[in-house]
């Protein structure tokens, strides 16, 4: 196997690049969202799908080859672009997904999403292809629980830990567990989910992800988003507020956790800067829109590339925004 260039991407000044990529909305586009397979051996009862119309999903041929998922990351770079996360599906269904991290130009950060049944024996292989750290789905420490939310077989939360310590040993990290929350299922479960992470002295962190309310029969699962701010921020010494999404991290009790919260939050899409790109080769401007995608799967040449690329900026548009609140008209 090809090994990729050890070299990290120097930080790039922003007028030291060639242009940077901003959206009509003037956010700035520094990272790529690359799915590399719709295939998936789980069926989440949450899961999204990233977002995709799903009526073009799971056929093998539409994925993309390494060479075009490079190809559109070297052109991504050129515009300052310096993070890729891959995801799926489950990005580990791809034999070549070595490949694809080992054909990469130097960036800051490469990372995955996995649900990481399948991680445990190639934690090593992908560090090695310069895969920097991995998110890990895992939303119950029960057997019974994790089974019903996922759909895996008996014996499949065992791999997913025995992948978490993989992953750690192999120095994907900080390893961060996805966790979403799912009332009167596995929110009873945050704080047993702490100690969990804690027993890894930070190298793992918890996200806990609010449910994305995109199917009426999901509803009776959305937890109390704010009520849950509340108490993860009076149990907290130190709350810290990241650049994307402006998502906020609580340290409790040496547990770092991280609250996705994207439903309705008009301050998580205004701080959106990642753009999207399918499995079968299209630029997604927004994970909840499929109506502007832009094609990039028969581009002949990195200039069309480009072309593309800044194409599927323009079309970038935040989904929640803020409400405004009608003035009221004077009486004359
Ligand atoms: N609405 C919305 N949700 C997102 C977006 N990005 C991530 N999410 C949610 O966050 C969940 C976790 O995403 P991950 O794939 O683990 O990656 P991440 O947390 O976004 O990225 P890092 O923190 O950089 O590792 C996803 O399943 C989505 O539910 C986004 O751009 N829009
Ligand atoms: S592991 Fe991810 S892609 Fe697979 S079914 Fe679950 S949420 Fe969907
Ligand atoms: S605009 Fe909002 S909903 Fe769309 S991808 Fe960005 S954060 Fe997600």
């Amino acid at each position: 196997m090809k090994q990729k260039n050890p070299e990290k991407a120097p930080e790039v000044a922003e007028e030291d690049s060639k242009k940077i990529l901003k959206d009509p909305y003037g956010r700035k586009v520094t990272g790529l969202r690359i799915s590399v397979t719709d295939r998936c051996n789980l069926s989440c009862i949450y899961c999204h799908n990233e977002g995709a119309d799903c009526s073009t999903c799971g056929p093998v041929g539409r994925e993309m080859k390494p060479e075009l998922i490079c190809g559109i990351v070297r052109e991504a770079v050129k515009f300052g672009i310096n993070k890729v996360k891959f995801s799926g599906g489950e990005p580990l269904f791809r034999k070549d997904f070595e490949e694809i991290l080992a054909c990469l130009p130097p960036l800051k950060e490469v990372s995955a999403t996995t649900n990481g049944i399948l991680l445990e024996k190639r934690a090593k292989a992908l560090k090695a292809a310069g895969l920097d750290r991995v998110n890990i789905s895992l939303d119950s420490l029960v057997p019974e629980k994790y089974e019903a939310i996922t759909g895996a077989p008996s014996g499949s939360l065992e791999k997913v830990i025995r992948g978490i310590d993989s992953a750690v040993e192999a120095g994907l990290t900080p390893v961060k567990l996805n966790m979403v929350l799912l009332k009167g299922v596995n929110d009873n479960e945050i704080d047993s989910m702490m100690d969990f992470i804690r027993q890894y002295k930070g190298k793992v962190i918890l996200q806990l992800i609010e449910l994305m309310d995109i199917d009426p029969r999901l509803s009776k699962y959305i937890i109390d988003s704010k009520d849950l701010e509340r108490s993860l921020a009076e149990k907290a010494s130190e709350i810290k507020v990241r650049n994307l999404h402006h998502r906020k991290k609580y340290i409790i009790d040496g547990a770092e956790v991280e609250f996705v919260r994207p439903m309705d939050n008009s301050e998580f899409c205004a701080h959106c800067s990642r753009l999207r790109v399918t499995a079968d080769g299209k630029f997604k401007p927004c994970l909840l829109v499929n109506d502007n995608l832009v094609d990039v799967s028969d581009a002949k040449s990195p200039e069309e590339i480009e072309k593309l690329l800044e194409l599927a900026v323009s079309r970038r548009k935040p989904y929640y925004v803020p409400v405004r609140v009608p003035e009221k008209k004077k009486k004359i």
